[in-house]
């Protein structure tokens, strides 16, 4: 009775959050650039001056990762997010090709979706709450109901600074009773537009079953390749440090680690030297078995945790100022638990006799739950980069640590805490989600060639591709009909 009640009442709450931030949505559609940069900015500085309170918050409620690291990726992901979007042209007339007479409007999707996990709660909420009100529109979340306090927290402060600096009320929201049904109800209802999932992939796989639009992103399992030519301190340094970042919770860290035979004494010295503890056969079976429940699924207990607890956990003895524990697997698969995705400070280790090996063990690694997400490679051999670039992943990542690469923190990426992983990892994208994939481009498309009546078209004038004047539409007239249209998206307050 209880439950029947609770259910009702959670689907009756998200029906009226998704009517409300649809409404306030509608008006959103028509602001402006300098309206959406000044309430970006507020929200920026909220979640700044909230990053630490809304980081405690998650460890508290979550018990996955370090306080620390969760203040870096609130701030990463307002602060540094912010300069990375704000020349982004997501409003009105974002491109004009003169030559080709085409131009490009950016309208907003609607009301989106978002689901957030437990791993990263507020540093998506602030993420995705930013990269919404950039392209103009509205969001509601889905908290994970594990983290659901930290959530809701971080979706109001966004929300309360959007509105304070002119966005209509109610234009982000948060579900404050999740459950399945009010999460099904909100991927599945009229006003959502399109669903932005980061989560386990039971969810992702829902909102893809949902019948609209879906960005999904789900698990990686990440190889880290040291090549015979790397640099060994710093590929081990950066696998640490990467690992131990927040404790392992983001998807793009590194979950094994291939070495080549004629270097694994080296390699092991400096994991050992700086941090690292080799477990025995016997230590790594029980470990093993307390990182997951049943068949591969995370167990909870054992995520975003320091090697410390994890030995706790697992009732195993370990060097005081162990970083990471290390466990020998000879293959991929049911007998090798820590082949699989692990999310915390635990790493299997595999010797391989050269690259080709190393080649075939990365992609069984891959197919065991990582295809389409990130791999990692250390080297000085650009070739050997660019072997692995062959690979069925969409980030490659070269001399850096993978969780700090594959976000945008140490490479070139867009800032991103929802990572792409291509249709082959069952994605509608393979990118790191930024505001452009939360926009319509509308084409405005002058005729630039003839067309008779058998069909057969020809250019209109001999150097309309070169953005000539002259032919069947003069150059005076377009130019009118561009500055008609600019001026009816001015009078809408579009650009
Ligand atoms: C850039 C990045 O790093 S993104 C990282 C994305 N990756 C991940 O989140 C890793 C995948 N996640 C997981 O494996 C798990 O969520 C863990 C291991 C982190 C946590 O596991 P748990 O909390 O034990 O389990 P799980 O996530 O399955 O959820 C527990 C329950 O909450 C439910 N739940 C999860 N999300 C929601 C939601 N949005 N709304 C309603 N219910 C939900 C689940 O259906 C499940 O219900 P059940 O117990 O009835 O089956």
């Amino acid at each position: 009775m209880l439950n029947f009640d609770y259910d009702l009442q959670s689907v009756q709450e998200t029906r009226n959050l998704a009517r409300q931030a649809k409404q306030a949505q509608t008006e959103l559609a028509q602001f402006n650039s300098e309206q959406i940069d000044k309430i970006i900015r507020n929200m920026v500085k909220v979640a700044e001056e909230n990053a630490v309170a809304l980081a405690k918050l998650a460890v508290e409620e979550t018990g996955f990762g370090k306080v620390e690291d969760k203040v870096f990726k609130n701030r990463f992901a307002s602060t540094e997010l912010y300069q990375f979007i704000k020349p982004m042209q997501t409003i009105g007339v974002i491109k004009e090709d003169k030559i080709n007479k085409v131009m490009e409007i950016a309208e907003p999707v609607g009301l989106l979706m978002g689901i957030v996990p437990s791993t990263n709660p507020t540093s998506t909420t602030i993420y995705k709450s930013l990269i919404a009100i950039k392209a103009r529109n509205g969001i509601v979340f889905s908290p994970h109901p594990s983290a659901l306090k930290c959530t809701l927290e971080a979706a109001k402060l966004m929300n309360d600074a959007a509105v304070a600096a002119g966005a209509p009320a109610n234009i982000i929201g948060c579900i404050s009773k999740p459950s399945m049904n009010a999460t099904n109800e909100l991927m599945k209802c009229d006003e959502v537009a399109m669903i932005i999932a980061t989560g386990g992939s039971a969810m992702v796989k829902a909102a893809y079953s949902a019948g609209k639009p879906a960005l999904g992103v789900g698990p990686g399992n990440v190889p880290a390749y040291i090549e015979r030519t790397a640099d060994i301190p710093k590929a081990v340094r950066n696998i640490i440090a990467s690992k131990t970042f927040d404790n392992g919770t983001i998807c793009a860290s590194e979950q094994s680690v291939v070495v080549e035979e004629c270097i694994r004494n080296q390699v092991m010295e400096e994991f050992k030297r700086q941090g690292g503890y080799f477990m025995t056969p016997e230590e790594t079976e029980q470990v093993g078995r307390k990182l997951f429940n049943r068949g591969h699924a995370m167990n909870a207990k054992m995520v975003g945790r320091s090697a410390a607890d994890i030995a706790a956990g697992a009732g195993i003895s370990i060097p005081p100022g162990t970083k990471v524990l290390l466990g020998e697997q000879q293959g991929v698969g049911e007998q090798y638990p820590l082949s699989y995705e692990k999310l915390t400070t635990v790493l299997a280790f595999y010797t391989v006799k050269d690259w080709h090996e190393a080649c075939d063990l990365c992609m069984k690694l891959l197919n065991n739950g990582g295809v389409g997400h990130s791999l990692s490679i250390h080297t000085e051999n650009p070739e050997m980069a660019i072997k692995f670039a062959e690979k069925p992943v969409f980030r490659i990542l070269v001399n850096t640590a993978s969780t700090h690469g594959g976000v945008g923190v140490s490479t070139g990426l867009a800032p991103a805490f929802t990572l792409g992983c291509g249709t082959w990892g069952g994605s509608a994208t393979s990118d790191n989600v930024t505001p452009m994939h939360l926009i319509n481009i509308k084409r405005v498309a002058y005729g630039i060639k003839d067309v008779t009546e058998n069909g057969n078209s020809s250019y209109a004038t001999g150097d309309a591709q070169q953005g000539g004047s002259g032919g069947t539409v003069s150059e005076d007239r377009i130019q009118a009909l561009v500055n008609e249209v600019m001026s009816l998206l001015k009078q809408r307050g579009d650009c």
